[in-house]
C-alpha cells in the first residue's frame, strides 16, 4: 500500500466572492516521484499550491498532509512537516547573498543547515561559485536555482514548484528540468507548468486543471496521448 503524503479532498477556495477552485481533489503518495499539475493561465494552479501550503483558507473540503488534517496548521508548521512550496515569484531576498538566502530556507531545520547546504551546492555548483554574490545580481536561471535550493534547505518530503520555467530562456528550462529530475530521486515533486509537454514528459502522473476544476487525471504518458491534452495544449 502506498501512503498518501498529500491529499486535497474536494476543496473549494475563493478570493472574497470569487470562487476559483471547485471541488478539487488531488492525491500524492510516496510512490510518486513527479506529479504535474497543468492547465491554462488563471486555471487555479497557484491557488491550489497556496491552499496546500496554508497560505489560502479553504471554503470547503479538507487537506491532509502526511496523514494529519492540515486545517489548523500555520504555513511554517506545514513547511516544518515537510511540504515546501517554491513560489512562481521566487521571493528571493535580492539584497542578501546566495548563502544568506539559503540560510533563510533552513529556518525550520537549523541543526542540519550545514549538511543540507553542502548538498544544495553539489546539486547546483553555480550557487557554490556565487555564494557571496547578492541574489539580485544572478541571472534568471540562477535565481530559479537559488529559489529551489532555498526550498531544499527545509528538507522537504514534498517539494512543490510553481511555474519553474516562467521567464527563462529555453536552454535554462531544460537545465532546470534536469535538476528537478535529479531532485525527484529523493524527494517527491509537485510541479505546475505552462510547458505542458515538458512537464508531462518529466512526470509519472498528472492532473489537468481548467477553470478551477480537475478535468483529467492519469499517468503522464496517457495524458500526453489524450485528446484533451493534445487538442488544448499540444496542437499547432
Ligand atoms: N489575490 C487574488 N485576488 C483575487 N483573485 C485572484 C488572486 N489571485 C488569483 N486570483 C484569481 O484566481 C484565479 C486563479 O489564479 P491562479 O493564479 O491560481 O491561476 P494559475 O493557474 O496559477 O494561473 P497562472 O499560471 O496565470 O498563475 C484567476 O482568475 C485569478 O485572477
Amino acid at each position: 500500500m502506498s501512503d498518501p503524503l498529500v491529499s486535497a479532498n474536494g476543496i473549494d477556495v475563493a478570493y472574497g466572492d470569487l470562487q476559483v477552485l471547485w471541488d478539487v481533489s488531488v492525491e500524492i503518495t510516496d510512490e510518486d516521484r513527479v506529479v504535474a499539475l497543468v492547465g491554462p493561465n488563471g486555471a487555479g494552479k497557484t491557488t491550489l499550491l497556496k491552499a496546500l501550503s496554508g497560505l489560502r483558507p479553504l471554503a470547503g473540503g479538507s487537506i491532509e498532509l502526511f496523514g494529519a488534517d492540515a486545517a489548523a496548521l500555520r504555513p511554517d508548521q506545514i513547511v516544518e512537516r515537510g511540504f515546501v512550496h517554491v513560489p512562481e515569484a521566487r521571493n528571493l531576498f535580492t539584497e542578501m547573498t546566495v548563502e544568506e538566502n539559503l540560510e533563510m530556507g533552513a529556518y525550520t531545520k537549523r541543526a542540519e543547515q550545514a549538511a543540507t547546504m553542502a548538498e544544495v551546492f553539489e546539486l547546483f555548483p553555480v550557487l557554490d561559485e556565487r555564494r557571496t554574490q547578492r541574489a539580485g545580481t544572478l541571472s534568471g536561471g540562477e535565481q530559479q536555482m537559488l529559489a529551489i535550493g532555498r526550498g531544499l534547505m527545509a528538507k522537504p518530503d514534498v517539494l512543490a514548484l510553481d511555474e519553474l520555467s516562467v521567464g527563462l530562456a529555453p536552454q535554462f528550462v531544460d537545465r532546470v528540468f534536469e535538476k528537478v529530475a535529479a531532485i525527484s530521486e529523493d524527494i517527491t515533486v509537485l510541479l505546475t507548468e505552462q510547458h505542458v509537454h515538458e512537464a508531462l514528459e518529466l512526470a509519472d502522473r498528472g492532473y489537468v486543471l481548467e477553470n478551477g476544476r480537475i478535468v483529467a487525471e492519469d499517468d503522464a504518458d496517457a495524458l500526453l496521448e489524450s485528446d484533451r491534452v493534445q487538442d488544448a495544449y499540444l496542437s499547432g
